[in-house]
């Protein structure tokens, strides 16, 4: 009985606290609007299996912004640019949040893309600034770009005339190669066994759980009831492999690292941790070195999938129009004479190829929901309360596609970024690709530059068609996951000169 009552005072106690402080947060505050949803699972059973274009459906239903429950986690959804650039230049809105069982050492947050606070801090800065040493911006990094163009551009040219195979493969390896050699001065062959499993491996167990509605990552405890079913066993294992992978590869850099010749990214890395004495920095003993390995597995995933799939996506709409195809190649041939290679140093003089690569990346949106921010503070917004802990979602698909903003979203037309006369490019505050704001993307730079010396030296060369023999893939279709990928196609590579 007395223990009856005691559990009663608790119940009743704890319910007035919560009711006071909700009541407190909300004081003067607007209730956000948003769907309805029911108890226990929120709004996931409404998202269907493409999530952004639910949240497009309540963008214009609900405005700039709005609430939705995955589950019990509470997430606002941000659909005008505005208002993202507010909020993410905002210290209580860049936190990140923790999905149980996806970080690559298991429940640690570690890395740049999952980790927050000092940890994540200095090591962003520390990898802008060793990044930007190491060429990022720089011609160094131009010629590692072009030398594997040219690898590209010799496999094209032995196939001339003939389908070309999966375009995505070819170009993803350039891009992997380009952006390995100044992490980890390594270069794979074309046709590497271990890097393909790693790519290919990666990429399926991540569409498995898109498949599954994500569930995984908004209900994280079904893990431990139905790890096949949910996609996460296959996930982890796919995790455990890579993460092995990463650590092969610091260990044999410990091997061979000489202090007076650093040689790559790892290297500088280790050369810091080598020096930190003060056991309270983030550089010290073997947790930085399991730091080191989940920063170098962020950068291989966030840099060169995103960036070989935008450059999948231009070739795609390049193929489908081909008169902003000919008009790209116009500009080359005006600029180069088409008798040197198109380098970095020409971009100011090419504003249809900028406008090019910006309409390409607001048309194909990759990442249509963006990248979720944390509250890591309960903050007040525009009128709102923002309670700790609710994940923020930038509506990356809807602001790109807002007829209200962009007038005919669905045609393509890089026109749009250009003045009146066609003569100067437009840069938009409405396209936020690469996010904006304290956790902003740290590769737009290379990303940018990847892109613009890829499509321009290749398109230079040659004229680019579907096969015919292949079914033409769609300018929209794309298979759940959480980069929106071209369906596979495969296209026919005519010399022009
Ligand atoms: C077209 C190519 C790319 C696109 C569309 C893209 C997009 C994004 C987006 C939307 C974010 C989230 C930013 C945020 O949370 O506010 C991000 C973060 C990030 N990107 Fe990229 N990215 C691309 C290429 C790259 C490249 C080449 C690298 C590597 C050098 C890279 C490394 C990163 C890292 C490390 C983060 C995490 C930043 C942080 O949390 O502080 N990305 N990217």
């Amino acid at each position: 009985m007395f223990s009856l009552t005691l559990v009663w005072i608790f119940v009743v106690t704890v319910g007035v606290v919560w009711y006071m402080t909700k009541k407190k947060e909300k004081r003067g505050q607007k209730e956000i609007p948003g769907p309805k949803g029911l108890p226990l699972i929120g709004n996931i059973h409404q998202l269907g299996k493409f999530m952004h274009l639910k949240f497009n459906e309540w963008s214009e239903e609900f405005g700039d912004i709005y609430k939705v429950k995955m589950a019990t986690q509470q997430a606002v959804v941000i659909s005008n640019p505005k208002m993202v650039k507010e909020m993410f230049f905002n210290d209580a809105f860049a936190g990140r949040p923790h999905f149980d069982g996806f970080d690559i050492y298991e429940e640690h947050q570690l890395g740049i893309v999952n980790s927050e606070g000092e940890l994540w801090e200095v090591h962003r800065r520390f990898l802008l600034r060793q990044l930007r040493d190491f060429g990022f911006g720089k011609s160094a990094m131009e010629n590692l770009i072009l030398e594997e163009l040219n690898e590209v551009i010799k496999r094209f040219q032995a196939t001339e005339g003939k389908p070309t195979g999966s375009m995505k493969e070819t170009l993803s390896l350039a891009v992997i190669n380009a952006l390995w050699s100044v992490v980890s001065c390594q270069r794979f062959q074309h046709d590497d066994p271990q890097l393909m499993k790693l790519v290919n491996n990666t990429s399926k167990a991540v569409q498995d759980i898109f498949e599954k509605g994500g569930l995984i990552a908004f209900i994280p405890w079904l893990r431990h009831i139905m790890p096949e079913m949910s996609g996460y066993k296959g996930f982890r294992e796919t995790m455990d492999e890579n993460r092995k992978w990463f650590e092969e590869i610091v260990e044999e850099h410990k091997k061979t690292y000489q202090e007076d010749n650093l040689r790559d990214f790892i290297d500088v890395y280790l050369a810091e941790v080598k020096k930190t004495t003060d056991s309270n920095s983030v550089f010290y003993g073997s947790m930085a070195e399991k730091q080191l390995v989940a920063t170098i597995a962020d950068l291989f995933f966030a840099g060169t999938d995103t960036t070989s799939t935008t450059l999948s996506w231009a070739v795609l709409y390049l193929c489908k129009i081909p008169q902003v195809q000919k008009k790209f190649q116009e500009e080359i041939g005006t600029v180069t004479g088409n008798s040197r290679l198109v380098s970095v140093a020409d971009r100011p003089t090419m504003p249809y190829t900028l406008a090019l690569i910006d309409e390409v990346l607001r048309y194909s949106s990759i990442v249509p929901n963006g990248v979720q921010h944390r509250a890591t503070t309960g903050k007040e917004f525009q009128g709102y309360y923002i309670p700790k802990d609710t994940w923020i979602m930038p509506n990356m698909h809807y602001m790109h596609h807002n007829p209200k903003v962009w007038g005919d979203p669905t045609n393509f037309r890089p026109e749009r970024f250009l003045s009146e006369d066609g003569k100067t490019y437009k840069k938009s505050e409405n396209l936020l690709a690469f996010q904006i704001g304290r956790r902003q993307c740290v590769g737009e730079t290379l990303a940018r530059d990847t892109v613009f010396l890829f499509l321009t030296n290749i398109f230079q060369k040659f004229d680019i068609s579907f096969d015919p023999n292949s079914p033409e893939p769609s300018m929209t279709e794309t298979a759940p996951n959480f980069l929106l990928n071209p369906q596979p196609f495969s296209v026919i590579m005519k010399s022009r000169f």
